[in-house]
């Protein structure tokens, strides 16, 4: 029979069933958690990125220990920037990654083009056999990706987030699977915000009053920690 486990969560503990899960590790590329990418080149901090590494390597080999489902998202665009879009997209006059290369034409081609070391996923968190590999090229991972249908053709409802930026591409794709009727849980220290404190804490409090729940790595390895996959068999 599936086993049903209750994660402790804010507001309230959420039961899930593991077989129904996928850990959702968003945009852990060099872009975003290494120094030299373009987080770091674009002036943000990222200091506190080497510890969110650590604890989602130690989310990963939970779920996978347990037979839960991780799906690794990438985000960036084709060599040319296409994908990107123009001046038409407000992506064009958004995004920090593309005005860092306008005002630094040094840079040009460098920033999260897939094929450049900074597209590249961080090297302590390679996808393993069985991990599920997303593109994405806009914040939520929901928006023009292959992202539902791979859940629901595997009868996925629950999504635990991990990854870079919290208030970002966590949040978008958190928010865009409420409105599909995904439950979305936020482990708070596997994820790092874009910008300053107060931006991680508003976008934790967004997640926990409106779109969904907040746990802490602990806690997913308590529960998840203690299943073995052979009991998960329907
Ligand atoms: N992965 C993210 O949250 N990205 C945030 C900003 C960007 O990609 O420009």
């Amino acid at each position: 029979m599936a086993q049903t486990i209750t994660l402790p969560c804010r507001p309230e503990p959420l039961e899930i069933d593991p077989t129904k899960t996928a850990v959702i590790v968003i945009d852990m590329q060099n872009a975003y958690a290494s120094p030299g990418g373009y987080l770091d080149l674009a002036g943000f901090d990222i200091s506190g990125a080497k510890a969110v590494i650590q604890n989602i390597k130690g989310v990963l080999e939970t779920a996978r220990g347990a037979d839960v489902q991780v799906v690794y998202f990438q985000n960036g665009w084709d060599p040319d920037y296409v994908e990107a879009g123009g001046p038409g997209s407000p992506n064009w006059h958004k995004s920090n990654a593309l005005k860092t290369m306008r005002a630094r034409p040094e840079l040009e081609g460098t920033l999260l083009a897939r094929g450049t070391w900074d597209y590249e996923l961080v090297d302590e968190l390679k996808p393993q056999p069985g991990d599920i590999q997303l593109h994405k090229t806009r914040y939520s991972g929901f928006f023009n990706s292959q992202l539902d249908s791979v859940l629901r053709s595997r009868g996925i409802r629950n999504l635990v987030f991990v990854g870079i930026a919290t208030n970002v591409c966590v949040e978008s794709t958190l928010r865009d699977g409420f409105f599909l009727e995904y439950f979305g849980v936020v482990l708070e220290d596997a994820t790092h915000q874009a910008g300053p404190e107060f931006v991680q804490q508003a976008a934790l409090y967004n997640i926990e009053k409106f779109f969904g729940w907040v746990s802490s790595v602990a806690d997913f390895k308590g529960v998840v920690g203690q299943i073995a996959p052979d009991t998960q068999e329907a």
